[in-house]
């Protein structure tokens, strides 16, 4: 981002590993901010007509991949807008850049144990449909880890605050990245 597109908001990315809040956190970090809110997977869901699992089931995670970085490219033309990612956005050398050019890129950090915990009902989420969740969520974190850190331009640990004040912390944070 040049010095000139350094403005609180003008395009906000955040990234990282799935129950890391990207959708509960930006929803409201977007409203403290004023800016609009998006979600990837939402977009790709409703552009569709079809669930992310539905997708993965059809097309593979390689189909999926493909739909994301496309729908990725559309929600980066956008302005004042705060785009919550999915967590494999980051796998694409071209997702990478992209988002790196167009916009500030937010690192939300999770522990395992704190992704177990917050998605342990969860089904929606084809990658966790192992029988270790667990060590599917190691491996998943030892292959991104390196690459949500190569493209952030902040990184963001919640703590067990509870959903409202991390959220204000983080809006806290952005806006002092921007100053
Ligand atoms: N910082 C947090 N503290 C407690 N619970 C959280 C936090 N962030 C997210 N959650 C909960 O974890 C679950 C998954 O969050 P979500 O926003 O869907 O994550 P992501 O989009 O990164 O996969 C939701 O039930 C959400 O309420
Ligand atoms: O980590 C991943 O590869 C994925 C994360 C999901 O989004 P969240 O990170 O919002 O859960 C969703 O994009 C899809 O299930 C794949
Ligand atoms: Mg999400």
């Amino acid at each position: 981002m040049s010095a000139d597109d350094a403005r609180p908001g003008h395009r906000i990315f955040l990234v990282g590993p799935m129950g890391s809040g990207k959708t509960t956190l930006g929803r409201r970090v977007a409203d403290l901010l004023e800016l609009e809110f998006v979600d990837c997977d939402d977009e790709i869901e409703s552009s569709t007509g079809a669930s992310i699992n539905l997708i993965f089931d059809i097309e593979g995670e390689a189909g999926f991949r493909d739909r994301e970085a496309r729908m990725l490219e559309c929600l980066a033309q956008r302005d004042n807008v705060l785009v919550s990612t999915g967590g494999g956005a980051v796998l694409l050398p071209a997702n990478r850049e992209l988002m790196s050019r167009t916009g500030t890129v937010v690192w939300l950090k999770a522990t395992v144990d704190q992704q177990i915990r917050r998605l342990e009902l969860d089904r929606s989420r084809p990658l966790l449909q192992a029988p270790d969740r667990r060590k599917r969520l190691e491996e998943l974190a030892a292959q991104r880890d390196p690459l949500y850190e190569a493209v952030a331009d902040l990184a963001f640990t919640s703590g067990g605050r509870g959903v409202p004040l991390v959220a204000q912390a983080l809006a806290k944070a952005l806006r002092e990245h921007h100053d």
